[in-house]
């Protein structure tokens, strides 16, 4: 049922909890990266505006839950961890006790949906410093395949649409929106398999789903991806549009109303609760264009079982047992282990685990 492992870590972000949090967790996120002075300043206030604290680990307590509920329904005895990158609990901390406990194989599931150096090579590279000093008694960590296309991902999402177009007017589009990286990020993304996968992942997951929105409510349904928090100095290149420039666009095209679906997050991020539900629902009262949100995956059920099915799924495939492998885009399946070169660290090459490089 779980095939080689002994158990399961779940691997995200990490954010503040109160206000004393968000300097230190701001610089941990960018160390190293060269974003300019106020635009951390100016993130800080985006967490500051909620208290200081971030949604993000709360939902992934839920989440947590959620996995173990699932786990337990499908019969798969897995103790389920947790850790991340840049705030408590720690991946360090969290391996160091898995290892104490005697964890000796572990599969790592990451709240990223799809190929890039955020969010994937550097929760590889964050999951090698994290195993490192525990030396001999370093568990051997898998990590489970991209699920951008994976049926619960996708079926949660078409579903989450369908609902917010109830909210708006026949006829408004929808606005897939992802958070913006610099182009050169996307470029290597996915680069064995010719580049630009984050977009292109993106793209077909947009696609697919308005497809299947306009199959299920015999509506039609225009859409477009654009982007949300772009960060780094205004000189480099970052993909674009922003979204609220492309509401802008819309109302001078003169649609009804727009529904945007953050498809670039699992849950409500920082980023949707901010840059969507203040500042983009902002722009859209003031031009006039009636706006909904639609949910993002979070616990949803689909979501949840898709998720546990991916993990029986590897533990098949590691056990040399037959696995079906689904993915509703040409792009998917995604390989199980990303290969050399795949979504480069452009900055350094440093060392990874779940990979060939
Ligand atoms: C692709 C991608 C994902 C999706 C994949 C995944 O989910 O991992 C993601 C997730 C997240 N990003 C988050 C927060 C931040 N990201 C930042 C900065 C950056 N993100 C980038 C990309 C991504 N980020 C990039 C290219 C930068 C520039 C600096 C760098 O090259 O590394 C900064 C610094 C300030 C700023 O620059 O805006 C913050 C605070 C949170 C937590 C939110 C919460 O608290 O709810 C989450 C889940
Ligand atoms: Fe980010």
């Amino acid at each position: 049922m779980h095939g080689p492992y002994d158990a399961l870590l779940l691997v995200s972000f990490g954010g503040p909890e109160g206000p004393d949090d968000v300097m230190p967790f701001l610089e941990n996120v960018t160390r190293g990266r060269g974003i300019p002075r106020e635009r951390l300043l100016g993130v800080a206030e985006h967490y500051q505006h909620f208290g200081g604290v971030s949604p993000i680990n709360e939902q992934n307590r839920a989440l947590l839950a959620a996995l173990r509920d699932e786990l337990a329904r499908q019969g798969v005895d897995l103790p389920v961890w947790w850790g991340n990158r840049n705030w408590g609990p720690y991946l360090t901390d969290t391996l160091a006790e898995m290892a104490d406990k005697g964890h000796r194989r572990v599969l790592a599931l990451v709240t990223s949906a799809y190929s890039s150096y955020s969010g994937c090579r550097q929760y590889r590279e964050d999951l090698h410093v994290a195993l490192e000093p525990l030396g001999d008694r370093a568990p051997q960590v898998d990590k489970v395949r991209h699920y951008f296309d994976h049926p619960g991902f996708v079926g949660a999402t078409v579903r989450a649409v369908a609902d917010a177009l109830e909210q708006v007017p026949e006829g408004s589009p929808v606005a897939f929106v992802t958070h913006s990286v610099p182009d050169a990020m996307d470029e290597v993304s996915g680069a064995p398999f010719g580049g630009h996968m984050y977009v292109r992942q993106h793209e077909a997951v947009a696609a697919l789903v308005a497809q299947r929105v306009e199959a299920e409510t015999g509506r039609r349904v225009a859409h477009e991806l654009v982007y949300c928090s772009r960060s780094g100095p205004p000189t480099q290149p970052w993909l674009e549009p922003d979204v609220n420039d492309h509401l802008r666009a819309l109302k001078e095209a003169g649609a009804p109303g727009v529904v945007v679906a953050p498809i670039g997050f699992v849950s409500d991020h920082m980023e949707v609760k901010f840059d969507l539900d203040t500042e983009a629902a902002e722009t859209a009262k003031e031009i006039g264009l009636p706006f909904a949100r639609a949910a993002t995956v979070g616990t949803d059920a689909e979501f949840v079982s898709g998720l546990v099915d991916m993990v029986r799924e590897r533990a098949a495939v590691e056990s040399g047992a037959p696995a079906e492998r689904p993915a509703l885009t040409d792009i998917g399946p995604w390989p199980d282990v990303c290969p050399a070169g795949c979504c480069a660290n452009l900055r350094a090459y440093k060392p990874t685990c779940c990979g060939e490089d």
